[in-house]
């Protein structure tokens, strides 16, 4: 059973689980129920994914009884983030959600937006823009109200031990990027170097923002991200910037990860 909370008015819902065990469960019941909201109400989901540990975490969505009950025929998938590398890499976010998941599962290969791994970044992060804004026309990804921006139904995003989140690295040039939904980075502090990532603006779009964080080593930051100033001097970690302008943002934590936060010990 998790424990529940909210924080902060734009800090969004923590769900604090016992163990991996109950986490997994409730992602892939989570990620369902949103799944079929969408598919009732406008024939499509479209769902961005990371990388890292997040998709081992949402593994359970290729067992009984998800791998039967989500409508996966409407899903497209997106990448919030990938590295510039070949789909058969082992540092490919596709490659690792596909062995991990998406191979187990009745998605169609044409619903599965990958980035052009033959190309730069630069020239890779500016033709998935294009790819999306195409899909947009189609509305088989929403359009945000408020900014030129897609609105995607869900993206799910981990967590970096230094509050990174997609490719949006702390002190990076790309946390100030707003004209763009999609762009690239050279210099990756984590490798490897080359990336795309969706943008800041992108990412507040959406109608759902899910961040997976588990394990001890990342308490110290959510705590900082969650209840502290958000960073040190005057930069801000990019999980803090993570503030949905009308979205809903609901944090999945082990008690581990949550074992800093003062709301997690009084829920
Ligand atoms: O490099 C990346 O790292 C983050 C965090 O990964 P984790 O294994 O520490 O959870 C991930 O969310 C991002 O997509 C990936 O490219």
């Amino acid at each position: 059973m998790a424990l529940s909370g909210v924080v902060g008015k734009d800090r969004g819902e923590l769900r604090i689980h016992e163990n991996l065990e109950e986490l997994t469960t409730d992602l892939a019941d989570y990620i369902a129920k949103i799944s079929e909201t969408f598919v009732k109400e406008r024939g499509a989901f479209s769902v961005a994914l990371s990388g890292g540990s997040l998709i081992y975490l949402m593994r359970k969505l290729c067992v009984a009884p998800f791998n039967r009950t989500v409508d996966w025929a409407k899903w497209h998938v997106f990448w919030a983030d990938e590295r510039v590398v070949a789909k058969n890499h082992s540092d490919s976010n596709y490659k690792l959600a596909k062995d991990v998941f998406l191979s187990k599962v009745p998605v169609l290969p044409s619903h599965l937006h990958s980035i052009n791994d033959a190309v730069s970044a630069e020239e890779a992060a500016s033709e998935y823009e294009f790819v999306i804004r195409q899909l947009v026309k189609t509305r088989v990804v929403s359009v945000s109200e408020f900014c030129d921006c897609p609105k995607f139904d869900l993206i799910l995003l981990g967590m970096g031990p230094d509050g990174h989140v997609a490719s949006l690295f702390p002190d990076h040039r790309v946390l100030n990027v707003t004209d763009e939904w999609v762009t690239f980075i050279t210099d990756s502090p984590k490798p490897p170097p080359e990336r795309i990532t969706f943008t800041l603006p992108v990412i507040n779009s959406a109608s759902n923002v899910v961040v997976v964080v588990t394990g001890e080593a990342k308490a110290g930051t959510l705590h900082s991200v969650i209840e502290g100033s958000g960073g040190t001097g005057s930069s801000l970690q990019p999980a803090r910037m993570v503030q949905p302008v009308t979205g809903k943002l609901v944090w999945f934590l082990d008690k581990e990860a949550a074992s800093k936060l003062d709301n997690a010990k009084h829920s």
